[in-house]
């Protein structure tokens, strides 16, 4: 069996979906949820469509009874005003068939993700140490569990002992098995939902029955916590505001109207307001949004909230780190280079006596090479303590029982050692570093007590494509800056192979949150990736964090994005979504309004008829009647045209917001104009063919 670590950055093409979503009959049910939209207590959160509602029942009445607000201006006021209730309410059912459909999608993916989840029992450790069996749905946060090949764990933990392979590929779509062991940081998290597939893992819960993992992606995707982003709901403002200003003024029309005797009847006045008001924006803005979240999931990434993936598009700075986010991380021993007359073989055997206890992959690739020189290990293993490699002391080794301590890792790290120990850096030192380090490599100095025998070469490889990325990201206006542990002179090469606009070297895990602070001091709006424990207080701080989902709990939970194929890389493309968010927003946001120009040129002149203003009828419209339907007509239908691009996006070119801006004004604006023109004559013509009106 092939068991594999989750790769960062991993290629694309292997990529697969979360558990298939059904989406057959989405449009049936789409529409059948369209009808129940209709409810008034659900229509009413939407204030621009829920007036357009309100004009549906008050022309329902004047179509049984056009004397309701006083005489029937129109011998044939009953086919008029019904034609009109029937517009608004197709308007009303098309808005809400938008955002069925938005819906509709999240919640096919969330019977797909229920469907993964079953109660079973499961065998439950007792403070004696003895396991009971016990139904899943019992367990609370800190019990401990027994999980064996073939049985599914039943909620989020992290594995206290055991090493077994897990099959991931409910929650990642990678079919691929994980290796899950305890203590290391990428691979002790297990999570609910996911299938013990070799050995046994002994797994401490994490969370309470509700709480896990899955859950919180059925409740995302469901659009259960949906709350409206800030952006949302300053435009819902917005457009309430201009709706009330168009209400105020339709209503103050029928004073003047009947004083130069040109009365307008209450259900033209109905139309005019809805024609004006911004419905078309107003219909689609809860699709735009959850498309948007929509967008996030199909890129396996699960988001906390929308407005986590709205603030994507408002990044202004992106903190990367270098080793495995723009190198492919799998850092490996290339060569020991040796220093102050040491030979290759004791330069060996120092290295590998430093790795011994080392289990990150450095430190594995480590042994390797000194076991392939020949190296062995001349003491009792079992006398032996490790020493931790943590991002602090930037160091790691081995100490022996008699006082020998074996070092290795970053060169002033082990410079500021030998010095401690009596010893002094040679000056070979100095050149084994600056020549791995200009080549981008990653030196690692190897030192027995105050003696160092030796330079480790690290070597990694800048991710093949990245340099566009973060060019794309220059041209949207996107700072990028690279954070690494790493010494000045590699990090300066990554930067520059890599086209990072700055770095911070020799960087500690408080580094990380000092930037992200400084940044946002200036104003700026903050991203960051991180897998690590050391990186759950920036994922918080930061504005977007994303963490891997190969990474520990903490960082999860303090992210408000999760990667399902821990790429960390994958930033960049949901700021490319958030962006694109927004601009869909702003572009039917300024479509709606530029639309009302035609209208008004449609409406008014109609209204006015006839006290021979007839001459503002540019248009040429074959009668009043017609003029006001058509327009009615247009408004309607222009909402399902656009349903595509407000589930799809509009098209997105890496460019800086106000260029973006200028752009979306230009095509969407003149568009918007324009538009309306053509389609108002046209539904002109083609009702007075069929000799409706
Ligand atoms: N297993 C290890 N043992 C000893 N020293 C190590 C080990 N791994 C890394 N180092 C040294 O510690 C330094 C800091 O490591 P750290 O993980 O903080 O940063 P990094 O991996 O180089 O870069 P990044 O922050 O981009 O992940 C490394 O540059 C290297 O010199
Ligand atoms: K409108
Ligand atoms: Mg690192």
């Amino acid at each position: 069996m092939k068991i594999i670590k989750p790769q960062p950055g991993g290629p694309r093409s292997s990529r697969r979906h979360t558990p298939k979503a059904n989406l057959s009959g989405l449009y049936q049910r789409a529409a059948w949820d369209a009808v129940l939209k209709l409810d008034p207590r659900m229509a009413i959160k939407n204030p621009v469509m829920f007036l357009v509602w309100v004009g549906t029942v008050i022309t329902f009445l004047l179509t049984l009874n056009p004397g309701l607000f006083g005489a029937a201006t129109n011998t044939r006021a009953h086919i008029f005003n019904g034609l009109i209730c029937f517009i608004l309410l197709a308007t009303v059912l098309f808005a809400n068939f938008a955002e069925a459909v938005a819906e509709g999608r999240g919640k096919a993916q969330a019977d797909a993700l229920r469907s993964t989840r079953s109660d079973t029992t499961t065998q439950k450790q007792n403070p004696d140490g003895s396991f009971v069996a016990v139904n899943s749905s019992s367990l609370r946060k800190g019990d401990r569990i027994k999980v064996v090949a073939g049985e599914m764990i039943p909620m989020d933990g992290e594995v206290v002992a055991g090493v077994a392979a897990v099959d991931e590929s409910a929650i990642t779509g990678e079919s691929a098995p994980v290796l899950k062991e305890p203590g290391s940081d990428v691979a002790s998290s297990v999570t609910g939902g996911t299938r013990v597939i070799s050995d046994e893992l002994l797994i401490g819960i994490t969370v309470d029955p509700g709480q896990g993992f899955i859950d919180r992606m059925i409740a995302l995707v469901e659009g259960a916590e949906r709350s409206k982003t800030p952006n949302e709901i300053a435009l819902t403002v917005l457009l309430a505001v201009l709706t009330l200003v168009f209400l105020i003024v339709v209503a103050t029309l029928p004073p003047p109207a009947n004083y130069i005797h040109n009365p307008v009847s209450v259900a033209t006045l109905i139309a005019l307001l809805v024609a004006l008001i911004p419905t078309t924006i107003g219909g689609l803005l809860s699709a735009i949004g959850i498309a948007g979240m929509d967008r996030v999931a199909q890129f396996n990434v699960v988001a906390t909230s929308g407005r986590a993936v709205e603030a994507c598009g408002d990044i202004n700075t992106l903190v990367l780190d270098k080793t495995g986010t723009i190198t492919l991380g799998n850092r490996l021993a290339e060569s020991f280079i040796t220093v102050n007359g040491h030979t290759l073989e004791t330069v060996a055997k120092v290295a590998l006596a430093a790795s011994l206890f080392d289990t990150t992959p450095e430190g594995k690739s480590i042994v390797r090479l000194a076991e392939q020189l020949g190296a062995k290990v001349d003491f009792p293993l079992e006398t032996a303590t490790g020493v931790e490699f943590s991002a602090r002391t930037r160091m790691s080794g081995t100490d022996l029982p008699q006082g020998t301590e074996f070092r290795k890792g970053a060169v002033d790290a082990i410079r500021g050692f030998v010095r401690s120990r009596g010893g002094q850096a040679t000056a070979d030192v100095e050149t084994a570093f600056e020549t791995i380090s200009r080549q981008g490599g990653t030196p690692l100095a190897v030192c027995q007590d105050q003696d160092i025998y030796g330079v480790i070469y690290l070597k990694d490889m800048i991710k093949p494509g990245i340099r566009e990325r973060f060019a794309q990201l220059r041209r949207m206006g996107v700072k990028t800056v690279m954070l690494t542990g790493d010494n000045r002179i590699t990090a300066q090469y990554i930067a520059q192979e890599a086209g990072v606009d700055d770095f911070i070297a020799e960087a500690t895990p408080e580094d990380k949150i000092r930037v992200i602070q400084q940044e946002q001091a200036a104003g700026k709006l903050v991203a960051m990736t991180g897998d690590g424990t050391n990186d759950a207080p920036a994922l918080a701080q930061a504005n977007v964090g994303l963490a891997m989902n190969s990474g520990t709990q903490a960082a999860k939970e303090a992210a408000n994005m999760v990667d399902l194929d821990s790429d960390p890389t994958k930033l960049i493309d949901l700021i490319t979504i958030g962006k694109q968010l927004l601009i869909t927003r702003g572009a039917l946001t300024t479509f709606s309004l530029a639309n009302d120009i035609a209208k008004y040129f449609a409406i008014i002149p109609a209204m006015f008829a006839a006290v021979g203003i007839g001459a503002l009828n540019i248009m040429g419209l074959k009668s009043p009647e017609s003029a006001v339907l058509s327009a009615l007509i247009y408004n309607a239908l222009i909402i399902p045209a656009l349903i595509p691009l407000a589930l799809k996006g509009v098209n997105f070119r890496p460019l800086t917001a106000n260029q973006l801006l200028q752009r979306n004004i230009l095509i969407y604006g003149l568009g918007g104009i324009i538009a309306p023109f053509i389609a108002i004559k046209v539904i002109d013509v083609l009702i007075g063919n069929v000799g409706i009106v």
